[in-house]
């Protein structure tokens, strides 16, 4: 096989397993310093279920990381750090006496800032922590080691099957897929060496693993209900960025690591300004979706821009500008995403889209002046066939996709919660005075964020979606509230806020995200790009 530039192992991604590492995660720090942080984790859910989580947190000891050594000691403590912190926002399913807490304690967020720089990606629960170094294999000797069926989570924040179904699914994907990133690197080798059959057969190994992954995504169905999922799981799922609705109008502080100034201390304003909003996770986290994209040559543009799929003349500059790195997907919400992946696999998605003229050599040989001209021969009609047959895979993994969201979010946000929660007096968490709170509040309408910490100095300004971790209030969305009138901005209280967490459809059954835009339309534009890009 020729020379490919890119190997997995650079990246830290497994040749058998892809993203997900090559042995299954620690589901134990043994070294007894990191004891009182697995201990929790060993009752996690009955501390949860009976209040004791924010307890427990406060009372741990601020724990150092250089007791951790290898990477997997490094992806455990971010999982288990990150499921006590979500834990502890979010309290039990917004239950009477828990508000979210804008505040993270020093025993959480001092490793977890510490272990999310070592790993290089956000402190906040994204799809690696609960996916990828969350699972086990249930029999050693089963055929098929990492079937969906002998898959287990090591943990879930709800205990129940349904949640462990959610994770295990694109657990199961990511695993599955793993030769599909072979056959990328494959197709790149096949490129340089301008081997047709080469490329040609990466790509029927390509779409072999999408076929895959979509009777996968399907198996959603089996296990996981949509009314579980809507209304208990994807709670704590969320992040602290635009969750005023939610209680957390600031995002959150971590305690210990944005703070420390004695300065902000003394001064509200300041203080605020350190608070940390994070999307919160979704499986819009995975590499493996945008590795395809990039593989094939799928560009996807700001949210409702039309935007065009490469062309034969494009191809042919992209080749002679050898060199010029491609730029990364236009859609800036798939590149936000990119800050809740580990650093690797945010390094092998750059380099990807450097190394990558899979499309521009199909375009090439393929195009329709060779078709038209009696050149074409059986290998290049193979290889268009094969390049069309990944695209439709992925178009169709979208489609189901699509199909899944109106299941899993639209229909139980419209049909309501079955649960009755009584109305309670409002109970605040927030200890900031009311003053700097209404000034804070109306600052945040007027101007809002532009995304990541408050002050902005990470993400980019986004108005495409993010339902999962957005409050969703229809009122807020579309009419601003009057700041003016407004003298202290209500804390809401816990029920009204775990409906406002949970709803994110408007009532005209549009789920809105950070600015406004349509989750669906996201959906439905980036499947639609994937199908213009047919050659
Ligand atoms: C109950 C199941 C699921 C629901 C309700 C759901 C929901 C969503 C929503 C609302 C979005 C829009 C952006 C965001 O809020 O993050 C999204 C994006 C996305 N989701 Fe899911 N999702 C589900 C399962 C999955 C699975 C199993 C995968 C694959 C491993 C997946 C992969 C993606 C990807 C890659 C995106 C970005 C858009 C794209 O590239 O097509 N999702 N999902």
């Amino acid at each position: 096989m020729s020379y490919c530039p890119l190997r997995l192992e650079d990246y830290d991604i497994s040749p058998v397993h892809g993203f997900l590492p090559t042995q299954p995660p620690l589901r134990r720090l043994t070294d007894l310093y990191y004891e009182p942080w697995e201990s929790i984790m060993d009752k996690f859910n009955h501390y949860l279920l009976g209040h004791h989580i924010r307890r427990l947190v406060r009372e741990m000891p601020i724990l150092s990381t250089d007791k951790l050594s290898t990477q997997a000691e490094y992806q455990r403590a971010f999982t288990i750090l990150s499921f006590m912190a979500h834990a502890f926002v979010w309290g039990r399913n917004g239950a009477a006496s828990e508000p979210a807490s804008e505040f993270l304690p020093p025993s959480i967020s001092i490793p977890w800032v510490a272990v999310s720089e070592y790993l290089q990606l956000n402190p906040v629960v994204c799809c690696a922590a609960v996916c990828h170094w969350n699972w086990q294999v249930l029999d050693e000797n089963a055929e098929d080691l990492m079937s969906i069926d002998n898959l287990g989570t090591l943990h879930t924040f709800t205990g129940s099957m349904d949640e462990s179904w959610f994770y295990l699914v694109t657990i199961a994907i990511e695993a599955k897929c793993a030769p599909g990133l072979n056959a990328i690197l494959s197709a790149i080798s096949g490129v340089e060496s301008n081997d047709i059959q080469q490329v040609t057969q990466s790509l029927v190994q390509i779409s072999q693993a999408l076929r895959e992954a979509n009777y996968i995504l399907e198996r959603m169905y089996e296990n996981c209900d949509p009314y579980i999922f809507y209304w208990k799981i994807r709670e704590f799922l969320a992040g602290w960025e635009n969750m005023a609705d939610a209680g957390l109008p600031y995002g959150v502080l971590y305690e210990g690591v944005d703070d420390t100034d004695t300065f902000s201390l003394d001064n509200w304003q300041s203080l605020i300004r350190r608070f940390r909003k994070y999307a919160g996770g979704s499986a819009a986290q995975t590499p493996l979706l945008q590795a395809f994209d990039i593989a094939l040559g799928i560009k996807h543009y700001p949210t409702g821009k039309r935007g065009k799929q490469s062309s034969v003349e494009e191809a042919r500059r992209t080749l002679r500008e050898q060199g010029i790195s491609e730029p990364p997907p236009a859609n800036s919400y798939l590149v936000r995403m990119r800050d809740y992946m580990p650093g690797g696999h945010r390094h092998f998605l750059q380099d990807l889209a450097e190394t990558c003229r899979i499309r521009e050599y199909v375009l090439l040989k393929c195009s329709d002046s060779l078709l038209h001209t009696g050149f074409i021969n059986d290998a290049r009609v193979l290889l268009r066939k094969e390049y069309n047959s990944c695209l439709e895979m992925m178009r169709s993994f979208r489609e189901k996709h699509i199909m899944m969201v109106t299941r899993y979010i639209i229909a139980p946000a419209r049909n309501g919660s079955s649960v009755f929660v009584p109305a309670v007096a409002p109970v605040s968490s927030h200890v900031i005075p009311p003053e700097v709170q209404t000034q804070a509040f109306a600052h945040s309408f007027v101007h809002p964020p532009p995304g990541g910490r408050l002050g902005g100095d990470s993400l980019p300004a986004d108005p495409t979606m993010y339902p999962q971790t957005n409050k969703g209030g229809s009122g807020s969305l579309k009419t601003p509230p009057d700041v003016h009138s407004r003298s202290v901005p209500q804390t809401p209280s816990p029920s009204r806020e775990k409906a406002r967490l949970a709803r994110t459809v408007n009532d005209d059954s549009v789920i809105r995200g950070t600015g406004g835009t349509d989750a669906i339309q996201f959906l439905k534009q980036v499947r639609n790009e994937t199908a213009q890009s047919r050659v």
